[in-house]
């Protein structure tokens, strides 16, 4: 049954707060302000979760979502919004969530990354009947894709793939690539650009997402540590190599560190004036240099911790670039850098996931007084 109700503020992870009868409810499909019907369709002990099912006072920003599934799938989280409400309230976000995890009042704004369509270099779909589809949000269910295709997707229309179980799509700066139920058609490496280099990495292999976020975020770490040559950088969670390749290029003495191990022997090849281990962060703290001056991390959404975070500031690095794509792993990371004696001089927060609830930020660090 549904519940009509005035959808209060956004809230972390594609959501809008209601509160229906005196509870928290996480509402998908709406924003904030608006008049809405409800269906709550998830109890739970803190909260519940609901969708909009009609729009009574729309919000002047609300345009019609172009995908037939968006919202449906667990792809696109504010199709229903236009380009600057959607900058906003993933500005909102950030904002919250380094006020109440760190303390930190940001006034920056989420800077546009164009294409805000068709940007998705790497698809992965399930495959039903020859159809490829994608994950419904919060559940396993396939929802099948549209006959146009998913919108933010580079190939948009996959095509039929009869007798697969899976399909992995990969649009690389060196080309096209399908992965069919884990067999590579072609060549199994790509070669991507970024900041002036070539990289190469595994067709399955990470790379960042959106076309411009490997340039971008190049960028903004420089701008972030100012590299100086002979300078000592340790870059944690590095991938293939694509800020070491940075800070290389800089004339810095580089070490990766990367749990990876096909990863790291990408980056060795990539940047062979750089060092790289094969390693977890969190095992390796023991063996990190005695100093660094310049430490650059990317860690998966789960942050740091804080472990790694004592490890970094131990280096007495004069400046931390930090690349997070969970604003609130984010916080909790720099409440830790903050209690070590460092100082949040920046954040930047890019829009390279349009249409989703998904942001990038990178934060600048530097040491609050001299290392003894
Ligand atoms: C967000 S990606 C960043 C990669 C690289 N900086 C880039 O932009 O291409 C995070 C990387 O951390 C690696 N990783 C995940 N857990 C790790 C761990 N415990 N220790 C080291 N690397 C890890 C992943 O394999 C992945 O390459």
């Amino acid at each position: 049954m549904s519940v009509e109700t005035v959808l209060g503020d956004v809230a972390h992870g594609g959501v809008v707060v209601a509160r229906i009868d005196g509870k928290v409810t996480f509402v998908t499909g709406g924003l904030p302000g608006e008049r809405v019907l409800v269906d709550v369709r998830e109890r739970g002990t803190r909260f519940d979760r609901g969708v909009v099912t009609e729009v009574l006072d729309p919000h002047p920003q609300r345009v019609v979502p172009p995908c037939p599934v968006a919202g449906v799938c667990g792809g696109c989280d504010w199709q229903h919004a236009d380009a600057d409400l959607q900058r906003e309230l993933k500005r909102r976000v950030v904002e919250e969530q380094l006020r109440r995890l760190a303390g930190i009042d940001w006034e920056g704004e989420v800077v546009e990354v164009l294409p805000r369509w068709n940007w998705r270099t790497r698809m992965r779909y399930r495959v039903a009947n020859g159809r490829p589809g994608l994950r419904a949000k919060r559940s396993h269910d396939l929802v099948p894709l549209p006959d146009e295709g998913c919108r933010i997707a580079v190939t948009q229309d996959p095509g039929e793939r009869p007798g697969a179980g899976e399909l992995q799509v990969v649009d690389a700066h060196s080309g096209h690539v399908e992965i069919v139920d884990g067999r590579v058609a072609g060549e199994p490496v790509v070669t991507e650009r970024a900041g002036g280099r070539d990289y190469r990495v595994a067709a399955e292999g990470f790379w960042q997402v959106h076309p411009h976020a490997a340039d971008v975020l190049v960028d903004a770490v420089l701008r972030s540590l100012e590299p100086r040559a002979g300078e000592r950088a340790v870059d944690l969670y590095c991938g293939v190599g694509l800020f070491a390749g940075a800070l290389d290029g800089r004339g810095c003495d580089v070490l990766g560190v990367e749990l990876n191990k096909e990863a790291v022997a990408y980056a060795r090849r990539n940047v062979p004036g750089a060092r790289f281990q094969a390693a977890s962060v969190d095992r390796f703290l023991g063996r990190l240099p005695k100093r660094a001056d310049l430490v650059v991390l990317d860690p998966p959404r789960k942050g740091a911790g804080r472990a790694v975070v004592g490890a970094v500031a131990a280096m007495g690095p004069r400046a931390i670039s930090y690349v997070a794509c969970d604003p609130a792993a984010l916080a909790r990371d720099l409440a830790f850098f903050v209690a070590a004696g460092y100082e949040v001089t920046r954040v930047e927060a890019y829009d390279l996931f349009p249409q989703t609830y998904h942001i990038e930020c990178v934060a600048t660090l530097t040491r609050n007084s001299p290392l003894h």
